[in-house]
């Protein structure tokens, strides 16, 4: 079978430093108005990828301008949660994201805590899984946006802990990894979702580290990109969702760092700045955050530390007096 992957031609691309705080800071001005109306119904997200990743190549310098936290206000709901943009309906994804942006501009107290918590538990349901919105459709990835969310906002015990784990161990898979709901393929972007809830919740003892971390680092490619699942492309966002768990589970050693580096430096925009997915696309704001969140786990340049678990730096989370379970 033809091992699909990209071709890095020879010359590795130079670190555009400059370039990329240029991209994030220009980010939703009239340059990337396309690029803000698609991800239009992302908004909030959007926001947080692109604050995160300014924070790491700017020192921590991210504007703190009023206009950021007013369009946090803008997308909340009565019910407690956020929407993507102003307009749209509540989702858990979203308020994650809200918390997020509002834990980097270190005014996470001036959010009504008591109805955000209410709105994170209301989506949990009898089997401990939780779902996106009241459309009910449940994913472990809620399940580890209402443990970041919670915790980041020290309200973890206000959910039921112990059956929201027993939830996400029931999707567990036989290759170690875990899929979206009991019985689903193993993915990437879900294994990252599953440590990370039981990183916060301090329970990696139910993870078979050995094998979900053979798993996990046969998706590095000869191109030295990671995919998120085999026969899959490598792609940038998997260099964080893929690394970031090997990292949680003390097995970062076991991929070719020096490789996905190269990789992740053939996918930057020479010319405006930022990374696409793979070299030669378009770059945009959550590839830029995913490539250089997993550039601060190899310490590359002067790129600020941060942690694997909630990809926020580590200043902010040391500043909430968390700590995140990590394998050694
Ligand atoms: C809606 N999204 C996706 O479906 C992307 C699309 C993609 C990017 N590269 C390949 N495909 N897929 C994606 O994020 O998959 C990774 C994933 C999947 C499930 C859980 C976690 C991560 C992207 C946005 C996007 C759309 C199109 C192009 C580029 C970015 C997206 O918002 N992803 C979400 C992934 C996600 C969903 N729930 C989460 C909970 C915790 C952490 C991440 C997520 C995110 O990172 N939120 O902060
Ligand atoms: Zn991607």
């Amino acid at each position: 079978m033809l091992q699909k992957d990209v071709k890095l031609d020879k010359t590795c691309k130079t670190w555009q430093l400059e370039k990329h705080i240029d991209f994030l800071q220009s980010f939703g001005k009239e340059r990337h108005q396309y690029e803000s109306s698609m991800m239009e119904f992302l908004r909030m997200s959007g926001m947080y990828w692109g604050l995160t990743a300014l924070y790491l190549i700017n020192d921590g310098n991210i504007p703190k301008e009023d206009e950021i936290f007013e369009f946090i206000k803008s997308c909340e709901h009565s019910c407690g949660g956020y929407s993507p943009a102003p307009g749209h309906d509540p989702h858990l994804l979203y308020t994650l994201s809200a918390v997020q942006i509002s834990c980097l501009l270190n005014r996470e107290l001036e959010l009504p805590i008591e109805k955000i918590v209410s709105y994170v538990s209301k989506l949990q349901k009898d089997d401990g899984s939780f779902t996106g919105d009241k459309w009910g459709e449940v994913d472990t990835r809620y399940s580890f946006c209402a443990l970041a969310c919670l915790s980041l906002l020290s309200k973890l015990n206000e959910i039921d802990l112990a059956k929201a784990i027993d939830f996400i161990k029931s999707c567990q898979n036989f290759d170690g990894g875990f899929g979206s709901r009991p019985g689903a393929e193993s993915h990437g972007g879900l294994i990252y979702c599953c440590v990370g809830a039981l990183s916060i919740a301090g329970r990696l003892d139910l993870v078979d580290a050995d094998t979900l971390g053979w798993w996990l680092a046969e998706r590095q490619l000869p191109s030295g990109g990671l995919n998120g699942r085999p026969e899959k492309l490598p792609d940038v966002c998997y260099s964080w969702w893929v690394f970031s768990s090997l990292n949680i589970l003390g097995r970062d050693h076991w991929i070719d760092k020096d490789e996905l580096k190269n990789f992740i430096l053939a996918s930057q925009d020479t010319e405006g700045g930022g990374f696409s997915d793979r070299p030669g696309d378009e770059p945009d704001p959550f590839h830029t955050l995913f490539g250089l969140a997993a550039l601060s786990l190899m310490s590359y340049d002067k790129i600020l530390p941060i942690d694997p678990t909630y990809c926020m730096p580590k200043s902010v989370i040391s500043r909430l007096g968390l700590k995140p379970q990590i394998l050694s």
